[in-house]
């Protein structure tokens, strides 16, 4: 029997162009009204998906239409203004590189810092601590104040963290381009590992074979509305034909 995971129902997210992006005191008692304001617009509007344990989804789409967005949500970084986001499994996000790090502290203190607040107990993380370390390659800065790492050495970092939790839904934001090619490599090895094991993906990327080697189902999104929803073959034709080979 398939398990829902995800279920996104008519969800829609507005955001102001502008700076200052404050609404305003009045509003707050204006309620939730439908249309947008000026100078607002919808990054995403009437989306529905369901997502089952251990599907591997890609999303596609040009930039800017929401695929970050999107990954938000399912993460519970960002609220929807219509609709509604119910994710019934942890998630564990990569999704931005300095999601969750904090600067001033050390990569030894991020490690447990992050872990911690996705529920890991402390003697979990002793024991997976060297491993973690060794995967980004940061024997070297253990004590080291991530905000002097290289972007390279926080992609590192951050998915050797995200990718040993034990939360059953992992989100991939471009990130990972970031790293370097051996890195990469080794990241792909072990999301290999996690779909293996049963884990659900949602994997964002404008790379079409990294797309076709991990996801079976796409997401098309386009103008912020979801365009197509198939087998990720089909998206990327899709997507392909209304834009062109993506990078
Ligand atoms: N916090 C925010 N405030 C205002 N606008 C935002 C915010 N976050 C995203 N946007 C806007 O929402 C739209 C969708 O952004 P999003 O980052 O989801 O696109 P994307 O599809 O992931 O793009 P890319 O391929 O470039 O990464 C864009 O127009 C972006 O400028």
């Amino acid at each position: 029997m398939a398990e829902p995971v995800i279920d996104v129902r008519d969800a829609g997210i507005r955001f102001r162009r502008n700076r200052g992006g404050r609404r305003s005191f009045k509003d707050l008692f204006a309620g939730r009204n439908r249309r947008a304001r000026p100078g607002e617009f919808w990054a995403l509007r009437n989306v529905s998906v369901t997502v089952n344990a251990g599907e591997a989804i890609g999303v596609v789409g040009r930039n800017g239409q929401g695929k970050s967005t999107l990954l938000k949500l399912v993460a519970g970084v960002m609220l929807p203004d219509e609709g509604r986001v119910a994710v019934h499994k942890g998630v564990a996000p990569l999704i931005e590189i300095t999601g969750g790090f904090v600067n001033d502290l050390t990569v030894r203190e991020n490690v447990y810092l992050t872990a911690g607040l996705h529920g890991m107990t402390r003697r979990t993380i002793d024991e997976r601590f060297d491993e973690i370390i060794d995967f980004a390659e940061l024997g070297e800065v253990i004590d080291t104040p991530y905000k002097h790492l290289s972007s390279g050495m926080k992609v590192r970092l951050a998915f050797s963290v995200i990718s040993r939790l034990d939360e059953p839904i992992l989100l991939v934001d471009e990130v990972l381009a970031v790293g370097d090619k051996a890195f990469r490599d080794k990241c792909y090895a072990r999301i290999d590992e996690l779909l293996a094991g049963g884990r659900t993906l949602f994997f964002v990327s404008h790379n079409e074979r990294d797309l076709k080697r991990f996801c079976t189902r796409g997401l098309y999104l386009d103008k912020g509305a979801l365009a197509l929803d198939a087998s990720i073959t089909e998206v990327l034709e899709r997507y392909n034909a209304d834009y062109g080979t993506p990078r």
